[in-house]
C-alpha cells in the first residue's frame, strides 16, 4: 500500500497502525533516540493532569501518555485511554500489565471523531501524534472539547514544519533517509514513508491555534519544541 501525498482513509490509518504495533515503541525509541519520552512528558505536564483526577488520552496507541497520566494522578484517579487500533491497544494492556501503583486504567477501542465518552467527563486530556492522523482535524478538536470540564486543558503533541528552511531539510532528510530504510528492514517502507507527506499536509502552529478556537475552545497557545521539529498545543475548554 502506498501513501501518496492525499490523506488517507480511516480504514488505512487503522491498518497501518495495526501492522506497525510491534515494532512501533522500538523504532519511536530508536528513532528519536529516546527523545520522543521528553516530548510526551511534557505534554502530560502541560495537560496540567493533577493527582486524584480523571483525565483522557486520545489516539492512544501503544499508551505512553495513559500510563504517564496513570503516574501523575495516582491510586486516587482515573485514567482512559481511547484509540481505534486494536493491536495498538493490545500493545497498551500488555505494557499496564507490567506497571503498579499506577491509576485505574481504562483502554477503550473507539473513534476520536466520536469518542465514547459524555460531556464534561474529563479534567485534563492528551492527544500525541494523533491530530495529524485524523481524516477531520476539527471534528476531532470538537470532540476533544467536547468530553472535556469547563476550563480544563488538553496537550496535543505532534510534529511540526519548522519554520528555518534547513531545519526543514533536516527534518526531511531524517524522516526519508533515516527513518525509512530502517523501517524498509522490517518491510514497513510505506508506512512510515507516510510520515513525511502527513508532516507537510499539517497546519503550521497559527493554523492549530484557529483551529481550535474555531472548534470552540476558550483559549489555545501553539509551542514549537525540539528545535521547531515538534510542537504542543496547549488547549482550554
Ligand atoms: C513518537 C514519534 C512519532 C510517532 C509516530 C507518529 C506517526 O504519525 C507515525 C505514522 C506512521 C508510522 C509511524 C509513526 C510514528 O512512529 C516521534 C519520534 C519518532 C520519529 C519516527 C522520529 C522522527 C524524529 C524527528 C523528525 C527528528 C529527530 C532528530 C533527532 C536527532 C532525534
Ligand atoms: C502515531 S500513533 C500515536 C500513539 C500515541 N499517542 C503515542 O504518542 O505513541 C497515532 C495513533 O492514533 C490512532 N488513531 C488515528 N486516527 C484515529 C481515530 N480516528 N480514532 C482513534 N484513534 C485513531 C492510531 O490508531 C494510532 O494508534
Amino acid at each position: 500500500m502506498t501513501f501518496d501525498n492525499a490523506a488517507p482513509a480511516a480504514q488505512d490509518i487503522q491498518q497501518l497502525f495495526d501492522r506497525i504495533a510491534p515494532v512501533y515503541d522500538d523504532f519511536n525509541q530508536q528513532l528519536s533516540w529516546g527523545l520522543h519520552r521528553i516530548w510526551k512528558q511534557m505534554a502530560v505536564d502541560w495537560s496540567g493532569a493533577a493527582v486524584g483526577q480523571t483525565c483522557l488520552d486520545v489516539c492512544c496507541g501503544s499508551g505512553d501518555l495513559a500510563l504517564l497520566l496513570a503516574r501523575r494522578v495516582g491510586p486516587t484517579g482515573t485514567v482512559y485511554g481511547v484509540d481505534f487500533s486494536p493491536a495498538q491497544l493490545a500493545i497498551a494492556r500488555q505494557k499496564s500489565a507490567r506497571q503498579f501503583r499506577l491509576a485505574p486504567l481504562h483502554w477503550v477501542e473507539g473513534d476520536a471523531l466520536a469518542l465514547p465518552f459524555a460531556d464534561g467527563q474529563f479534567e485534563a486530556a492528551t492527544m500525541a501524534y494523533g491530530l495529524r492522523n485524523l481524516t477531520n482535524l476539527t471534528q476531532g478538536l470538537k470532540e476533544l472539547r467536547r468530553v472535556l470540564k469547563p476550563g480544563a486543558k488538553a496537550a496535543v503533541l505532534d510534529f511540526l514544519q519548522p519554520q528555518s528552511a534547513w531545519l526543514r531539510q533536516f527534518q526531511h532528510w531524517y524522516l526519508n533517509t533515516v527513518v525509512v530504510p530502517t523501517a524498509q528492514n522490517f518491510g514497513m517502507t510505506d508506512e512510515y514513508a507516510y510520515i513525511a507527506p502527513s508532516v507537510e499536509r499539517f497546519p503550521l502552529g497559527p493554523a492549530q491555534r484557529q483551529l481550535a478556537l474555531d472548534a470552540g475552545f476558550s483559549s489555545a497557545v501553539h509551542y514549537p519544541i525540539a528545535g521547531g521539529l515538534m510542537g504542543i498545543l496547549v488547549l482550554t475548554r
